[in-house]
């Protein structure tokens, strides 16, 4: 059970590890995505920005009244230029020929050849190449109405102090800027618009595209390795913590197994010890009010005084492999029992629990027909009770169940209806007893939807031939339905509570004077 405990730490811990690194990591990189995605989209935001200050400031110029050349005209341009880092040179022309200007160009400007691009809007513009080149930077000039400007295109992107980022900026896509300056990128047309983490070489790709003023395209690529340089911290404590849930989950297991052997080991020697006490929770006929019998509970008290319920305790035994000694303890108490009970109430019989496992071999079988033997009582005084569970796919208790009733054992299906079984299945078994479950009874005058499913089961019993008990009976009014139902036997609180000896003898002299 420790060994069975400790796998199951193991691999709960390694998943539960694995599950926090995973959902810290997907976080981190959701978190980077969103940045990397958002560069692009600010770097473009930015550059288009640009162009329409620069446009519009071009545009402001021509419509001043400011002679033109005139020292008011000339601090206007200074002025504009200097509050733009971007801006290297501002000149104004009459047709083709630069009348004045300020900046770091000669008085004479710039004359490429000819115009790259000329726009609907008026602005005309010129890429950065070979004639538009000053003290070995190739400046982007743009023109509008009769002034332009020289742009310093490595200014137009910022991206701030990590190096490992790429960015490229591209005007009808043509490569204008790009950091840092050599950067390798893709090409607008090879990348989608929006975010794509691309695995395969490691980066987070994004797209942004503009067409307000200029066909502008923005590429950034971020290497998906610094997410880790980035999230590090956020990793770590991950990790950390990760890393404490695992230690509380392997600590918590340990106790809990710690507490279950130490629980088995203590109820194992209560079942060695004969300290396994039961009760009789008896079983009335329906039609006469007559009580032919009862279910034999089994009940444990612990060393400290606990009583612990049977069903954790049962579920214990099963666990750690001794449900057969817990049953063959049952039985002895009730095969002794009967030889009292029978001597007042000579047809009185009482049913026995089986765990599935009891029906895997013929230990609980030949002990109970050794036992009754020795007491001299014949094998109908002690009926068998099977769960829907233990019915399960097996050749096994299929022929133990068959030589019970060969010997004379009346065998009943117990908590019918709380498992899968079908009445197909349940025909393939040998059975004299059908157990309608609590819960169905439980249903009996309500809206539940469980209400009409007890009616199927008492039509499902009656065409197997098996006679019918209703578990759970609280009330009267179920048991007037149950007894117009033809329901055969009830057994329940309403009756009685499980009872010790002494109270099962006594409920049964009230019984017969009644
Ligand atoms: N394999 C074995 N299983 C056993 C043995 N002894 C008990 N058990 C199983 O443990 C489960 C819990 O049993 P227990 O707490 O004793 O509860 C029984 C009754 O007290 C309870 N019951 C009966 N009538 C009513 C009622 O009207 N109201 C209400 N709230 N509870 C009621 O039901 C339990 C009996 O159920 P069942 O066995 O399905 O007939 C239980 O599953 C036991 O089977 C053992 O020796 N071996």
């Amino acid at each position: 059970m420790l060994f069975g405990s400790a796998i199951a730490a193991l691999v709960g811990g390694v998943l539960l590890f694995a599950a926090i690194g995973w959902v810290v990591w997907r976080e981190s990189v959701a978190t980077e995505t969103a940045y990397a995605g958002s560069l692009a989209a600010s770097l473009g935001q930015r550059a288009e920005g640009i162009f329409v200050d620069t446009r519009d400031l071009l545009a402001g110029f021509d419509r001043s009244d400011a002679p033109r050349c005139s020292a008011d005209h000339l601090r206007t341009l200074q002025q504009a230029a200097v509050s733009r880092p971007y801006i290297r040179a501002i000149g104004y022309w009459q047709a083709s020929e630069r009348r004045c200007g300020v900046g770091f160009l000669p008085p004479e400007g710039l004359k490429p050849a000819r115009a790259d691009r000329i726009y609907d809007t008026g602005v005309i513009a010129w890429w950065p190449n070979k004639s538009t080149e000053v003290g070995g930077v190739q400046l982007f000039l743009m023109r509008y109405g009769d002034h332009d400007v020289a742009i310093d295109p490595r200014l137009l992107l910022d991206l701030g102090p990590l190096q490992q980022r790429r960015a490229g900026l591209w005007v009808e896509k043509l490569r204008l800027a790009a950091s840092p300056w050599d950067a390798e990128l893709p090409v607008p047309d090879a990348v989608s618009a929006g975010v794509t983490v691309d695995r395969g070489n490691g980066v987070v790709v994004s797209r942004f595209s503009r067409n307000d003023l200029l066909p502008i395209d923005v590429i950034a690529v971020e290497p998906l390795d610094s997410v880790w340089n980035r999230h590090a911290s956020t990793l770590i404590a991950g990790a950390a913590f990760g890393l404490v849930l695992v230690a509380l989950w392997f600590l918590l297991i340990l106790r809990y197994s710690r507490h279950q052997l130490s629980l088995a080991t203590e109820l194992r020697r209560a079942v060695a010890g004969e300290h396994i006490r039961v009760q009789y929770q008896p079983v009335v006929e329906l039609a006469t009010g007559h009580c032919i019998g009862a279910e034999v509970l089994a009940r444990w008290t612990r060393d400290d005084g606990e009583v612990m319920r049977p069903d954790v305790f049962i579920a214990l035994a099963e666990e750690a492999g001794f449900i057969q000694d817990v049953t063959l303890a049952v039985m002895r108490i009730a095969v002794r029992d009967l030889t009292q009970l029978r001597r007042e109430f000579p047809g009185i019989a009482v049913n026995l629990n089986l765990a599935p496992a009891d029906l895997q071999d013929e230990r609980v079988g030949t002990t109970l027909a050794s036992s009754l033997a020795a007491a001299g009582l014949p094998p109908d005084a002690i009926k068998l009770e099977i769960t829907e569970r233990a019915l399960v796919n097996s050749n096994t208790s299929r022929a133990l169940i068959r030589d019970f009733r060969r010997r004379g054992h009346e065998v009943a299906v117990d908590d019918f209806g709380t498992g899968y079984s079908s009445l197909s299945y349940l025909q393939t078994f040998e059975l004299d007893v059908l157990k309608i479950d609590k819960s169905f009874v439980d249903a009996i005058g309500k809206e539940a939807a469980t209400s009409q499913v007890i009616v199927h089961v008492i039509e499902m019993a009656r065409s197997l031939g098996l006679a019918t008990v209703a578990e759970g009976v609280e009330t009267a009014e179920q048991e007037r339905w149950l007894q117009e139902h033809r329901v055969a036997f009830g057994q329940g609180y309403y009756y009685s509570k499980p009872l010790d000896l002494e109270g099962y003898v006594e409920f049964l002299r009230r019984r017969r004077t009644a």
